[in-house]
């Protein structure tokens, strides 16, 4: 029989410090059921890797939160990316995994490393002590990517909001949700007019997707939802990644001076922060067979929740899980999801990261957390609301 458990990892105090409930139903068993949503909980790499990789048996088109498609219709028209499967999912991943490339990218490298030294240089002339979430992790993003995906200047402050209800949405409809959908109808309003053709200046990310459906790439009805996908997970993820990568370094002592003798290792540092903090911490697949995992066997049509942070965190794929070690090798993590859904955004990630760490690198010879850090409750992102620093100028 399957063990059950009556843990909501939706509830404030699981979302206040995840990691003890984490660990808890990853070790208690492969499967788990979670008598609170009736769902089947797995959280050890193997089987999450599993999950991620098997399409045919664990769909996306169910949806990939708690609400099932089949049965319920979703808050939105489904992304054609994260909601959908192949043959649908095809040509809409091809098109974006092309704009969002590392050789597209290229050309975008040297000014976000340039807007991050004068975002650092601003921050720093206004004092050695600062706040490395409101001051870097949430302006950063909020002034490269809305740029490169071809927005209008009026209205971004819809962004973070609009990204933080996406993500609570794939929890429970209580809670986060309730509480801010008397107000984001605007929000919404908003983002959806930002997809419009008209709206996207020439040269963006939201540009290129409007010409692939010119040239027959993706359809014209396709094209708005996937510059959605880019306003719905570009930014409050960026936010948070960032945020992780600081709060990184800052807690592990020598990580700093490590990386100033070695800036060659900053990719590495992001990719072992996204893999220790894993921001995204939580996606649901649907069995569209039955399914066996861990010699388990879930009838069709069954939600399972992917512990994407405890699968980051298993001892049975990692040593010293808990750790962030730059001498380790994170290849393999789960933290940008796996196989034909991993992240298609996780380059534009990446140099956003590496921009603004470069540009700290070369002022800053000491970092140090000078407080608590505060966390910002979401059903699906582990983010901060604040990471207190003082740093030592080079
Ligand atoms: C630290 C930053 C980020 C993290 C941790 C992250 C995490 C993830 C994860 C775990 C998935 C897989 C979802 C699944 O398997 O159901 C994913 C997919 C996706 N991400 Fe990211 N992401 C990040 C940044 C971005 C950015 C900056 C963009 C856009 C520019 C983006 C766009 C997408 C899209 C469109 C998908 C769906 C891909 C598909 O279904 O084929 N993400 N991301
Ligand atoms: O296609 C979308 O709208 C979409 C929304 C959220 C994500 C999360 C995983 C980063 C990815 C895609």
């Amino acid at each position: 029989t399957i063990p059950t458990s009556d843990v909501d990892p939706f509830s404030p105090e699981f979302l206040a410090d995840p990691w003890p409930f984490v660990t808890e139903l990853r070790e208690m068993a492969p499967v788990v059921h979670l008598e609170r949503h009736d769902v089947h909980a797995i959280g050890r790499y193997a089987d999450v890797h599993r999950a991620l990789t098997d399409w045919q048996s664990l769909q996306s088109a169910a949806g990939v939160g708690l609400s099932n498609f089949n049965h319920e219709k979703p808050w939105r028209p489904p992304s054609v990316l994260l909601e959908a499967d192949p043959p649908k999912h095809d040509a809409p991943r091809h098109v974006l995994q092309e704009i969002l490339s590392p050789r597209s990218l290229r050309a975008l490298e040297e000014r976000w490393r340039a807007d991050a030294h004068t975002l650092v240089d601003e921050v720093l002339a206004r004092g050695t002590a600062f706040d490395a979430v409101t001051a870097l992790a949430e302006v950063f993003p909020l002034r490269v990517f809305p740029d490169a995906v071809g927005l209008g200047p009026d209205g971004r402050e819809n962004l973070l909001p609009y990204g933080d209800f996406a993500f609570n949405a794939f929890g429970p409809q209580e809670g986060l949700v309730a509480k801010a959908a008397p107000t984001i109808g605007p929000t919404i309003e908003w983002i959806g007019e930002q997809c419009r053709r008209e709206n996207l200046a020439d040269g963006g990310f939201g540009c290129q997707i409007w010409e692939a459906s010119d040239h027959g790439d993706i359809t014209p009805e396709q094209a708005p939802l996937m510059v959605r996908s880019l306003l719905t997970a570009g930014v409050d993820t960026t936010v948070t990644g960032i945020a992780a990568v600081v709060h990184a370094v800052a807690t592990t002592p020598g990580a700093w001076e490590r990386l100033r003798a070695h800036p060659e290792l900053l990719p590495r540092a992001f990719e072992e922060a996204v893999r220790l903090a894993s921001p995204v911490q939580t996606f649901f697949r649907t069995t569209k067979v039955p399914t066996t995992i861990a010699g388990i066997t879930l009838p069709a049509d069954r939600k399972v929740l992917m512990f994407l942070g405890a699968a980051n965190r298993d001892p049975r794929r990692w040593e010293h899980p808990d750790a962030f070690d730059l001498d380790r090798d994170p290849s393999g993590h789960v933290g940008f999801g796996m196989g034909i859904h991993q992240c298609v955004g996780q380059h534009v990630a990446r140099l956003e990261a590496t921009a603004v760490l470069g540009a700290l690198l070369e002022r800053v010879a000491r970092i140090d957390l000078t407080g608590p850090v505060v966390h910002h409750p979401n059903n699906t992102l582990r983010g901060f609301e604040s990471v207190p620093v003082e740093v030592t100028l080079a």
